[in-house]
């Protein structure tokens, strides 16, 4: 059998079989942060949730949250799940005794594949201080990408600067998120999930070089109004989608919110 049919039949659960775009609601944040508003606990989860299941295109969950709430995507209709397969502490503001932070994979994609998802995702962190820091983060991802080519099973990769709270003007300096999003699509992601750059010139120029679907993180809740701006923004300036979290998930009515970003990514 060949696997690229897998991954072929998966993508067209999460892009629009027409447009190709995609709405992502990420929703994995509590392994990295812990019990932040809107995932305080499985009940808060579940009824965000179920507000959004018929909206979005798909959902990044991390392992621990999928057992609580599969039931929610039971059905041909529902949102598909995108796992979150590892872990890390860059984005962690507490509790961390170093400058840089670190990274583990917690699960094959052949664990992924039994629970069903229709895609994985990873970070991959490039300059850290150590050089073999970032080798082994290749060598983390090239598994990945060895394995999402053996099962069938789409990777999304999201690329970051390792030292961005040592140099955070550099976190989204054109040349570094150019030199890094490529170096991803070259070591075999299937998709590369952002951070926005700061400006719609730089995300355009970024996406110019870039030959795989781009699809941009939201960031902290700026509120409905610069949400919605920002997808129109991310959207016509060349990305394939967006993966909001925060903004949905911390907003008054996500419902109400995704059923507008679906009408926007789907126009
Ligand atoms: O992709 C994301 C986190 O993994 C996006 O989430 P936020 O929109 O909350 O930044």
């Amino acid at each position: 059998m060949d696997s690229r049919s897998g991954k072929a039949i998966r993508l067209k659960r999460i892009f629009g079989p027409e447009d190709n775009k995609a709405l992502i609601m990420a929703y994995s944040h509590s392994i990295i942060y812990g019990a932040i508003k809107g995932m305080k606990n499985i009940a808060e989860i579940k009824e965000n949730l179920s507000q959004v299941v018929d909206e979005v295109d798909a959902v990044i969950l991390n392992p621990g949250t999928f057992k609580f709430v599969e039931e929610l995507f039971y059905g041909k209709d529902k949102a598909a799940v995108i796992l979150q397969v590892d872990y890390q502490n860059y984005s962690r503001k507490e509790i961390l005794p170093y400058y840089e932070g670190s990274t583990q994979s917690l699960f094959s994609l052949a664990d992924a594949l039994k629970a069903g998802v229709d895609a994985v995702m990873s970070y991959l962190y490039f300059g850290s201080a150590d050089p073999e820091i970032e080798a082994a983060e290749i060598k983390r991802n090239q598994e990945y990408i060895r394995q999402s080519r053996e099962y069938g099973i789409p990777l999304i990769i999201e690329p970051r600067f390792a030292r961005e709270k040592v140099e955070p003007e550099k976190k989204a300096e054109l040349e570094i998120m150019k030199l890094y999003t490529r170096i991803t699509q070259d070591l075999g992601a299937d998709i590369i999930k952002m951070i926005y750059p700061g400006s719609t010139a730089k995300l355009s120029e970024i996406i110019s070089c870039l030959d795989i679907p781009v699809l941009i993180a939201g960031g902290e809740n700026k509120g409905k109004k610069q949400t919605i701006a920002n997808a129109e923004a991310y959207l016509s300036n060349g990305a394939s989608g967006i993966i909001f979290g925060r903004s949905i998930f911390q907003s008054e009515n996500p419902k109400k919110l995704s059923s507008k970003l679906k009408s926007i990514v789907h126009s």
